[in-house]
């Protein structure tokens, strides 16, 4: 593990064109090193700020991205619930990213299928890799833990053979999804979670600090061989006693 970053903003307005300049910059290096830069997104509110923030770069050029989807809901594209949908009115709509670089999900499968299909897809845009190597995964945390689609508690938190793995049991809803595996995660060259707001304070306080007992989902994310970054805010930092580094809206990180 190349080390952990946690990153305090006085609030998301703060944080916002950080995230915007960390995507944008390690899109450039991947790009310029490798060809090009593959992006793993999660949903929740990060759908909104992503956009908004990456749709203010001037010049903003997505043709060598290609993109895909840490958890997915299996409900069809035009449902809210949608992930995909989410990004495709907010985000990819807007952009010059081409289609075939969005690896989405077919949504018509069964779970199970939807999650074997979606595994193919990921091989195929990683043929070079035992295990995808995304240059970039964006997360984010629910108030207890979760990340991805990995609950606390879940079996699937053992999975250590699938890259991608069904879930028809998620205690959030909708039920069924598919959703990335540790090991996919934790082979990231830069896992960055974004979580803001007083509702993730205490959970923070765990993940970050450690608590007695098994760790939260959100925990078990440590890339193998890449950096994690945690992007937060002061009300999702208020009850932490670890140091933390404080920064504003023109930081690079
Ligand atoms: O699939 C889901 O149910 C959500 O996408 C969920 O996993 C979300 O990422 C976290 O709950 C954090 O969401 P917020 O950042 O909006 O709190």
């Amino acid at each position: 593990m190349a080390g952990r970053r946690v990153v305090v903003f006085p609030t998301s307005v703060e944080l916002g064109p950080v995230l915007a300049h960390l995507v944008t910059s390690r899109a450039e290096q991947a790009v310029n090193s490798r060809g090009r830069f593959t992006l793993g997104l999660s949903g929740g509110s990060l759908v909104t700020m992503l956009a908004k923030e990456l749709l203010a770069v001037p010049g903003l050029d997505c043709s060598k991205w290609v993109v895909g989807f840490c958890d997915e809901r299996v409900v069809p594209f035009d449902n809210p619930d949608s992930t995909y949908g989410l990004y495709k009115s907010h985000l990819f709509s807007k952009i010059n990213i081409p289609d075939d670089a969005i690896l989405a999900i077919d949504f018509s499968l069964g779970v199970s299928e939807c999650a074997e299909d979606y595994s193919g897809k990921l091989r195929k845009a990683f043929p070079d890799d035992d295990i995808p190597v995304f240059d970039l995964l964006l997360l984010g945390m629910g108030p207890d833990g979760h990340t991805c689609s990995l609950f606390p508690e879940h079996p699937l938190l053992e999975e250590s053979q699938k890259i991608v793995a069904p879930i028809s049991d998620s205690p959030k809803p909708p039920p069924e999804r598919v959703t990335m595996t540790f090991p996919v995660v934790n082979a990231a060259r830069c896992a960055t979670f974004v979580s803001t707001g007083g509702s993730k304070a205490p959970v923070l306080k765990e993940v970050l600090e450690g608590r007695e007992g098994p760790p939260f989902p959100a925990a078990r994310v440590h890339p193998t061989n890449g950096e994690l970054l945690w992007l937060i805010d002061e009300p999702a930092a208020a009850a932490l006693t670890m140091k933390v580094e404080r920064l504003g809206s023109g930081a690079k990180l």
